[in-house]
């Protein structure tokens, strides 16, 4: 079991937790599991900085040792504040500040509320029995070297006010690392919504279990870097709670692989690997032809068509000996008027169409969406296929579609839906696969894909029956001009080579994103995020496959 392709709302973690619970094992002993993992966690991320305070912490049991009896507090040692909540964030808190006392690190404690639930006002009693210093003011943290953040966890349901809220803004001020506790306080645990603020953590330690707001763009600048901390729970409460296969399932290097084209067949041929149409480019906009083609040619398609305008053909086979370049007739501007008349769309396995045609190739794009073929549409593509009707047009399709809008092409593809699902990012790509019938992939930081299920699965936390994958890991170094296009290449590639061996076409997506987001990273590594330019990250595609399918 990877517990990495979990991801769950706040009513599915408390209800997993009600079953651990029923079973037998103790809230406090959980606690206590937990905030002990976590504040070991915590040691060793200030060792790896290599911290002054991890010096200082050598020192001062040292000086224990030497100065038995002595107070130890100095005011000169860099010192770990502990934000202090009402619910069991806050006592998850309350035992990572105990274990950082007793492990020599100096402590302080702010906690700003005066009702606490009994077992976190219990570690409180006793940290402070201990002597470890409550605060009550924000200013006497100034000097802290690393927040933790417990004021709230996946509890917090309703906007954060007045004094708290104030608290929180002030804290950020600081400009002090902040070490969130499970999420971010403030941070809604579905939508990553700011529920009225929230803490702006470095490092977010998510705990059991990875949270939806984990996957939503909008609370990344929140959640900073963050890692699952793994408490062990038990695979069959997970199962119970989320079913066999879960609707809603984070990608993982496990999965996409297991939808590479890998290995191939040792009697394979070029047509039972697949056979891609790419419709793209104009003249205006020729090298989203060559992107796109470009993506393609890494998917390891068995055969590579791209219609282009007549006018830039030689570019495209100059750029690409081994594909088969189709000249279209063209408008006065330069764009597709038409795919040509003896054009037989049955040839190919799928099609994917839309990168730089301009709004002029409607009649092209008309033509695929008429065809039975498996289509990915991107780019302009969506933009005409918005203005013929996105909902009536994509129902009528007998073949799958996999769209792949950015934010603002999702908005003019689904106008109602993004006015009802705001920047909730899952339900919205949910929302609009129900309606559609077409796999959506909508771009982002987080990817979110979905489509709707065909099988028995439970619904998913949301009530739609359908199947989503979201992204993990991406990097910014991917936010620029061309690097859409080289997705739909690759997504096309392999939706092409899947239908050919007859393998779940949807799947594709999940791996597509997977891959381009792993060669962003790759290249992005090597080279920073300036250096990313989407020709650069088409060169980047099969080094990352080598890395993450080896
Ligand atoms: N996942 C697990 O199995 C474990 C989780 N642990 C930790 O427990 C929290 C969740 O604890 P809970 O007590 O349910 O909620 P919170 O600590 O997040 O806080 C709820 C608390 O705050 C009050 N409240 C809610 N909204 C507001 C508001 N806007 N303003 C003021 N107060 C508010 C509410 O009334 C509650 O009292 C989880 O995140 C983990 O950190 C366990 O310790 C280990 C097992
Ligand atoms: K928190």
């Amino acid at each position: 079991m990877t517990i990495q392709k979990f991801v769950v709302t706040a009513d599915q973690m408390r209800q997993i937790e009600t079953r651990i619970f029923a079973a037998g094992m103790p809230v406090a002993a959980l606690m206590e599991k937990v905030a002990l993992l976590i504040a070991r966690r915590i040691q060793q991320l200030l060792k790896a900085e290599g911290s002054s305070a991890t010096s200082s912490v050598r020192d001062l049991t040292d000086r224990r040792k030497r100065e038995e009896g002595k107070n130890l507090v100095n005011s000169q040692l860099p010192v770990i504040g502990v934000l202090v909540g009402p619910g069991h964030n806050g006592g998850d808190a309350l035992v990572v500040a105990r274990e950082l006392h007793f492990q020599g690190f100096q402590v302080v404690i702010y906690c700003p509320f005066s009702k606490l639930k009994e077992l976190t006002q219990n570690h409180a009693d006793y940290a402070r029995s201990l002597k470890i210093p409550f605060v009550d003011k924000i200013e006497l943290l100034k000097n802290c070297y690393l927040l933790v953040d417990g004021l709230f966890g996946f509890g917090l349901e309703r906007e954060i006010t007045n004094a708290t809220a104030a608290a929180i803004d002030e804290i950020n001020n600081l400009n002090i690392p902040i070490l969130s506790i499970d999420i971010p306080s403030g941070i809604h645990t579905d939508t990553g919504e700011v529920l009225g603020t929230a803490i702006r953590a470095k490092h977010t330690l998510c705990l059991g279990l990875w949270k939806m707001a984990f996957l939503q763009d909008r609370a990344l600048e929140y959640i900073g870097s963050s890692e699952l901390i793994d408490f062990d729970i038990p695979a069959a409460d997970i199962a119970a709670i989320l079913g066999e296969t879960p609707a809603i399932q984070r990608i993982t290097k496990a999965s996409a692989t297991q939808h590479l084209p890998l290995p191939r067949s040792p009697i394979s041929h070029k047509y039972t690997n697949g056979h891609i149409l790419i419709i793209a480019g104009s003249r205006r906009y020729s090298g989203a032809a060559i992107l796109s083609a470009l993506g393609a040619r890494a998917s390891g398609v068995g055969m590579l068509s791209i219609a282009v305008p007549e006018s830039i053909k030689p570019m495209l086979s100059s750029q690409l000996p081994e594909a088969l370049v189709i000249g279209c007739p063209e408008t006065q501007s330069g764009a597709i008027s038409e795919l040509p008349v003896a054009i037989d769309l049955g040839l190919y396995d799928a099609i994917a169409a839309g990168p730089g045609l301009t709004l002029e190739a409607a009649i092209a794009v008309e033509s695929v969406l008429e065809s039975d073929r498996p289509l990915v549409l991107d780019a302009d593509g969506l933009n005409i296929l918005a203005q013929l009707g996105t909902v009536p047009i994509l129902s009528e399709r007998c073949a799958l579609t996999i769209i792949t809008p950015h934010p603002g092409e999702f908005k003019r593809l689904f106008p109602e839906l993004a006015d009802e699902t705001g920047d909730d990012r899952i339900a919205a790509t949910q929302a609009a696969a129900q309606l559609c019938g077409a796999a959506v992939l909508l771009k982002g930081a987080r990817v979110c894909i979905s489509w709707k299920d065909e099988g028995d699965s439970l619904r998913d936390s949301y009530g739609s029956r359908t199947i989503t994958y979201l992204n993990p890991e991406s990097t910014p170094a991917l936010a620029r001009g061309g690097s859409g296009d080289v997705l739909t290449g690759l997504l096309g590639g392999l939706l092409a080579t899947a239908i050919a061996r007859k393998s779940p076409p949807q799947s594709v997506a999940a791996t597509a994103a997977w891959w381009h987001a792993q060669a962003g990273i790759m290249a992005a590594k090597e080279r920073t995020e300036l250096g990313v330019d989407a020709f650069t990250l088409t060169q980047y595609l099969i080094a990352a496959l080598r890395e993450f399918a080896k």
